[in-house]
């Protein structure tokens, strides 16, 4: 649905050029929903608005529903553009108008009739749940209902595409929950294809199907998200899902130094990660019956990414050598997420 390739952008400035994107390329599939992660300058605002040529790429190409953008005149790319939806983080509604009036603006530009407009409106305002506040005024809403205006009226020249601009970060965490709800109904509802932009890892875990994380104007990471969850590669991933995933350990082995390869008398301390129907195998049951290991649990949770349950333990295996060796293999070919936080020497935790 969406491809890009080489995608470069330069901002000349007084104090030299910056090198925003340096050579992204992305692939977004029809109807999924896809979220670009990253700090703060990492290039994502640059990034999504380069989807819809409000910034136009200094080098590369951008092909949306198998049209190149980066070649077409400003004329043919404005009506391309009301196949591209968006959404900001500040919402960006006309104070003096209504509710109504916002959603209905894309479509008094576009010239369609009173009656058009209507029977246009008052589904999408019934879609996000403002049927009730349609002669309201921005200032008298929430944010999240000034929002869920901004999500209707992107949706009002029927889109293929919605881009989401930080779209939750200027919400409160509960308000937040019902925008992405309401993101991700109109996704399945509409089969439209979304990518959002976000700082936070709980956006991403709680509706996208794949992620890209950007640092420096670089893809350093991307693929579906349970496996990034799982199978974090780079430091700033496994930072961004610390935010929301409990990486701890327990306090007991907070002046411990772990050795990455062991030790005469020495305990090994895994985090295990278990996705999806793995999390109801009993794996653990199954390496004590076959290896001479005693196993302690340490920490135990379970989460949902999307819809698909995801547990973490973190577990001391204790035993000899050779039977650590063995269960430390049987686990590995198994699918489930495997990180080795090391050896620790058999008496840390009493020491410790
Ligand atoms: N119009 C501009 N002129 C010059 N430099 C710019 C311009 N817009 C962005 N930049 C620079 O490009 C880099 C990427 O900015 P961008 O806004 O895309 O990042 P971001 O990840 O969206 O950050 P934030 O989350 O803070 O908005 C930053 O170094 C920024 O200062």
């Amino acid at each position: 649905m969406i491809k890009l390739t080489g995608i470069e952008k330069v901002y000349p400035g007084t104090n030299g050029a910056v090198h925003a994107l340096k050579g992204i390329n992305l692939e977004v599939r029809r109807g999924e929903i896809f979220g670009v992660i990253g700090k703060s300058g990492a290039g994502k605002s640059t990034l999504i608005r380069c989807i819809n040529m409000l910034e136009r790429p200094t080098r590369g190409s951008v092909v949306v529903d198998g049209e190149e953008l980066t070649t077409m005149s400003e004329k043919n790319l404005r009506e391309r553009r009301k196949k591209i939806g968006m959404i900001f983080q500040h919402f960006n509604l006309l104070s003096s108008r209504t509710v109504y009036e916002n959603v209905a603006f894309p479509l008094e530009l576009a010239g369609k009739s009173k009656t058009e407009i209507a029977q246009a409106v008052l589904p999408l305002l019934e879609l996000v749940g403002l049927a009730d506040k349609r002669d309201q005024y921005p200032s008298q809403l929430s944010g999240g209902q000034k929002q869920r205006v901004g999500i209707a009226r992107a949706l009002a020249s029927r889109p293929k595409v919605l881009l989401c601009d930080e779209a939750t970060s200027a919400l409160d965490p509960q308000t937040t929950q019902s925008i992405l709800k309401l993101l991700f109904d109109i996704n399945q509802k509409l089969q439209l294809t979304i990518v959002l932009i976000t700082h936070e890892m709980q956006v991403i875990k709680e509706i996208c199907d794949r992620v890209a994380v950007i640092e420096n104007g670089v893809i350093i990471e991307e693929g579906p998200v349970l496996d990034v969850f799982t199978r974090p590669q780079t430091a700033t991933t496994r930072e961004f899902i610390r935010t929301i995933v409990n990486h701890d350990l327990p306090e007991f082995f907070a002046n411990t130094v772990f050795s990455p390869t062991p030790l005469p008398d020495s305990n090994l301390i895994l985090r295990l990660s278990f996705i999806g129907r793995t999390a109801e195998e009993p794996i653990i049951a199954g390496m004590i019956r076959r290896f001479n290991v005693d196993t302690s649990i340490l920490y135990g949770n379970i989460d949902h990414i999307k819809h698909t349950p995801f547990g973490t333990l973190i577990v001391e295996l204790s035993g000899d050598q050779a039977g650590i060796q063995n269960a430390l293999n049987y686990l590995r070919a198994r699918d489930l997420g495997i990180e080795v936080i090391g050896y620790v020497a058999r008496n840390a935790r009493a020491v410790g």
